[in-house]
């Protein structure tokens, strides 16, 4: 299975960094596992409403051509279904069942996603109203991720 994590930015801070690393690491016995990071735009505090949904467009384009037609793609998004982990590990299990052997998911910038890439989803990830900085977001999901392959496996893991 190919799972494919999109995200917006470079990852600033080294501890992020080597959390990550960890995870795309204790994946690959599970899966092919790859993040494609795509360029930010430069998000200043002062831009009006229009401004920045021009940033979201732009973020969105980018994020758009790394997709394929055939991925299942999840959005990350603060609107977006809630799961627990063992829903999220069953909903994995399910795709795969189904034939969907590529799976996208995607982070948005520090303004979010664009009106396109959520038309393009074909299901949402919340992790509840909280918002998490997008740098932690990636951090976190893949953990999330490792964790459904270790419930899909039956590991003591979860617990
Ligand atoms: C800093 S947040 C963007 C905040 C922006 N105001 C919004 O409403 O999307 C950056 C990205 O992290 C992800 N994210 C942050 N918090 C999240 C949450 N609670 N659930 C799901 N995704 C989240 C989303 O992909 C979001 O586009």
């Amino acid at each position: 299975m190919n799972i494919k994590l999109v995200v917006v930015g470079k990852v600033k801070e080294k501890y992020f960094r080597d959390g990550i690393s960890e995870y795309e690491k204790r994946l690959s016995r599970f899966c092919k596992f790859k993040i494609v990071q795509v360029s930010d735009e430069k998000a200043p505090e002062s831009l009006s409403e229009a401004e920045m949904d021009e940033v979201k467009q732009k973020e969105g384009e980018r994020i758009l051509s790394k997709i394929g037609d055939k991925e299942f793609v999840f959005a990350l998004a603060i609107l977006g279904k809630q799961f627990s982990s063992e829903e999220f590990a069953a909903k994995i299990k399910d795709l795969t069942t189904y034939g969907h052997s590529d799976i996208t998911f995607v982070i948005g910038g520090s303004l979010g996603l664009s009106d396109a890439v959520m038309k393009r989803a074909n299901d949402t990830i919340s992790f509840g109203r909280f918002t998490l900085p997008h740098q932690l977001m990636r951090l976190v999901f893949c953990e999330q991720i490792y964790r459904a392959f270790m419930i899909n496996n039956g590991s003591p893991y979860h617990k």
